[in-house]
């Protein structure tokens, strides 16, 4: 098994075509399925789908109770048998198949000469343009349960699944067309079942708008379910008697739109994508309904599995068949990143405006100190203000700064207050930390230059303390300001520090989003001019926790520098606290996402100066930093956050929200992972 293989890492390629086809004619539609299974094969697939009756053609009405015809179709089979001995997918194609008297509208499964089984349409539609009863019998009738084929003892019915024996967890389910086209397709059971990589094999009709709906089908069936679904419609070469076909083809895992085939193409089409068998069924181990609902449905899932050893590829670099963002919690698409943006402000914004009025509250307190996180959340305050028809003067914001601060950060500080009206005033904080300082007995007081935690945090410490009287005194609320970033990593300081508010709207938001909200508001220009070129200004800022002070004009202490590009560590922590992905596979998607910076996806507004990137060995030592730090040092500073609501679906880290943790814990298991990553 090598690291860089999609095998190791729980990921199965399957194929799916649109293939040109004649009607009517099985060598020739078999020679075509060949050339594609080929190509398939060629590119690493386990799997490739075929349309509803393309060995025959699917609109050939009363020519389906031909024997001339249904003959050839056997024959064609045979041939197909055969090719794909030396061929590594399972071929999934449909045929017409007489059985037990009766004609049934079949899936079959074809792997290494072997027919692994022969599964019968049940919803046979007969509306509109639709009349396969004439011809068909429901899979639901069936009563053999086998049917030999090719001179093979072939598995018959829609009770089937195929399970391969030396991949875990894939599991197929065939269904047809129609099937899925009814309130409780044949799948749902398969699902609960345990199938994970659903197929459909289809001819359906194009008509204005029907590709939209079936995107929307194989969407949701996909996201409910919690597995793959695979769509292939016919298409070129199909009957225009009385209708016409886009050869639709297309690959859903679990809501997400993984490929599709470019509809009406001239020449034949054949996707791929690389399925995460491991994280559907962590999601469905995750989503405890799912089990419920099977158990509620126990009687109906009384599938037969038939075995089949797929022999994959485990050595080779067969490359990554699926879109990973570099930026988790933020889109890369346009459209998508600008509604984020929307309801990332408006859960934050609503999440404090409730807050306020069940306090009774009217003012809020808060620290602005020039950094990112201070700036978002006194925009969402402003924001919320704004809505409950409260004066801006009423958010009280004070810059604090201490031994470490900088002249650029407090200049961006007071102009972000100023330009959005706020109530600014500056304490200096460095008495106080003094003060402190002396009491303690700590080196500083006598002059000596010792920056160690106990200074650092005697700032932070000071900095709260202040807020909180600050709040007693003005009846107003603390605003907490620490991100979802930051609690991963434990980078804030306990208790009486940035660690405690009394409510906080960033715990939720990771710092790779704020740095793309504050971008999104500063170029809507809603709060001005003078905000938007402060906003953008903290944005170029180092970011700096500026707690050690610094020779030169910089910040003595880059917070990446200890923690790692946030990039990273936001990729980890979304990898592995929504999927609970081992290490070694975060760090193939991570370099799959971070290698190359080059790949044209970035999100719209990251600058091309920022457009880094990193590679293995850099991937592999900042996510060790951050399985130490999340597993064993910081869970205790997260058994303890203020309260705050959830924005992100990759999660919050509340102890009464997305991470329940003990804060004692080992992180051995996930250390020994990582030695998997060469
Ligand atoms: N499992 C556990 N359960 C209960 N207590 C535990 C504990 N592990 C350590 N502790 C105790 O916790 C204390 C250490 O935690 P803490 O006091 O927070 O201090 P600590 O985590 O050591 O330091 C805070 C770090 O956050 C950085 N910081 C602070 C403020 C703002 C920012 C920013 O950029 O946003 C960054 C700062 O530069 C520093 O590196 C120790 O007294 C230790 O004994
Ligand atoms: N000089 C300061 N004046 C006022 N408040 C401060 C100052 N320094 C820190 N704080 C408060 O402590 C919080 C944590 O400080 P920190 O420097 O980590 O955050 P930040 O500057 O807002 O954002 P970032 O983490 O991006 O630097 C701030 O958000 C702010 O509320
Ligand atoms: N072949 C079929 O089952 C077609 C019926 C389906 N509702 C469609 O138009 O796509």
């Amino acid at each position: 098994m090598s690291f860089f293989n999609i095998h190791t890492h729980g990921f199965v390629r399957i194929a799916c075509a649109a293939p040109r086809l004649k009607v009517a004619d099985p060598a020739f539609n078999v020679a075509e399925t060949v050339r594609l299974l080929r190509r398939a094969d060629a590119q690493g697939a386990s799997l490739a789908l075929f349309p509803e009756l393309g060995i025959s053609a699917y609109a050939i009405d009363d020519l389906l109770q031909q024997n001339a015809l249904l003959d050839a179709v056997l024959a064609a089979l045979g041939v197909l048998v055969e090719e794909s001995r030396s061929l590594q997918p399972v071929a999934i194609v449909g045929a017409p198949l007489r059985i037990d008297g009766r004609l049934f509208n079949c899936a079959i499964a074809i792997h290494r000469g072997r027919i692994l089984a022969a599964v019968p349409k049940t919803y046979l539609p007969n509306y509109r343009e639709f009349y396969e009863r004439r011809q068909f019998a429901s899979g639901e009738r069936a009563a053999v349960e086998s049917v030999v084929l090719s001179g093979q003892d072939v598995p018959f019915g829609t009770d089937i699944l195929l399970k391969a024996s030396d991949i875990a967890d894939f599991t197929i389910h065939m269904e047809i067309c129609e099937d899925v086209w009814t309130p409780v397709p044949p799948s749902s059971f398969a699902a609960l079942a345990g199938a994970t990589v659903l197929l459909n094999l289809s001819a359906s009709n194009v008509t204005i708008g029907k590709s939209d709906w079936r995107h929307a089908l194989c969407k949701a069936h996909s996201g409910r379910c919690i597995a793959a679904y695979a769509y292939s419609a016919a298409g070129p070469g199909e009957s225009t008697t009385d209708l016409a076909w886009d050869g639709q083809a297309m690959i859903y895992e679990s809501g997400v739109l993984m490929a599709e085939a470019e509809r009406f193409a001239a020449e034949p089409q054949l996707i791929v994508a690389d399925i995460d068998l491991e994280r559907l069924v962590m999601d469905r181990i995750r989503q405890n309904t799912f089990g419920d609902n099977a158990d509620a449905l126990r009687d109906r899932l009384n599938f037969r599995t038939i075995s089949f050893e797929l022999a994959p590829d485990r050595v080779s670099d067969l490359g990554l068949e699926r879109t990973i963002e570099r930026f988790p919690f933020v889109p890369s698409d346009d459209a998508r990143l600008n509604e984020l943006c929307f309801e990332a402000y408006n859960i934050q914004s609503h999440g404090l405006r409730k807050r306020l009025e069940s306090a009774r509250v009217e003012k809020i307190v808060i620290g602005v100190s020039g950094g990112l996180d201070s700036t978002q959340a006194l925009i969402v305050a402003a924001q919320t203000f704004d809505a409950l028809g409260l004066s801006r003067s009423n958010i009280l914001a004070y810059t604090l700064p201490a031994f470490a601060t900088s002249k650029g950060t407090k200049a961006n500080a007071w102009r972000l207050m100023t330009a959005l009206g706020v109530s600014a005033q500056e304490i200096d904080m460095t008495p106080a930390c003094r003060q402190m300082l002396v009491d303690i007995g700590h080196p500083f007081a006598k002059g000596k230059p010792v920056y160690d935690i106990t200074f650092e945090n005697v700032q932070a410490g000071a900095r709260t303390s202040v807020l909180f009287r600050l709040a007693n005194q003005n009846n107003g609320l603390v605003l907490g300001t620490g991100d979802l970033s930051e609690l991963a990593l434990g980078w804030c300081t306990y208790g009486v520090g940035d660690h405690m508010s009394h409510y906080n709207v960033n715990g939720s938001v990771s710092k790779t989003l704020i740095q793309h909200l504050i971008r999104w508001v500063a170029q809507s220009q809603r709060f001005g001019a003078d905000a938007s070129a402060a906003m953008l200004d903290i944005l170029a800022t180092e970011i700096s926790p500026e707690l050690v002070p610094g020779k030169g004009d910089g910040p003595s202490q880059r917070t990446e520098d200890f923690v790692g590009p946030y990039a990273l560590q936001d990729f980890n922590l979304f990898y592995i606290t929504r999927f609970g992905f081992r290490p070694s596979k975060v760090a193939f998607l991570s370099q799959h996402a971070w290698s190359d910076a080059g790949r044209g996806d970035w999100p719209p507004n990251i600058e091309a100066d920022k457009r880094v990137a990193y590679d293995l060995p850099v991937i592999k030592r900042w996510l060790t930093v951050f399985v130490r730090r999340f597993f064993e040092t910081s869970q205790f500073k997260r058994s303890a956050v203020p309260n705050g609501p959830k924005v992100s679906s990759g999660g919050s880290l509340s102890p009464r929200g997305d991470w329940r943790a003990p804060s004692d814990a080992s992180a051995a298991a996930w250390l020994v992972d990582l030695d998997r990553i060469p």
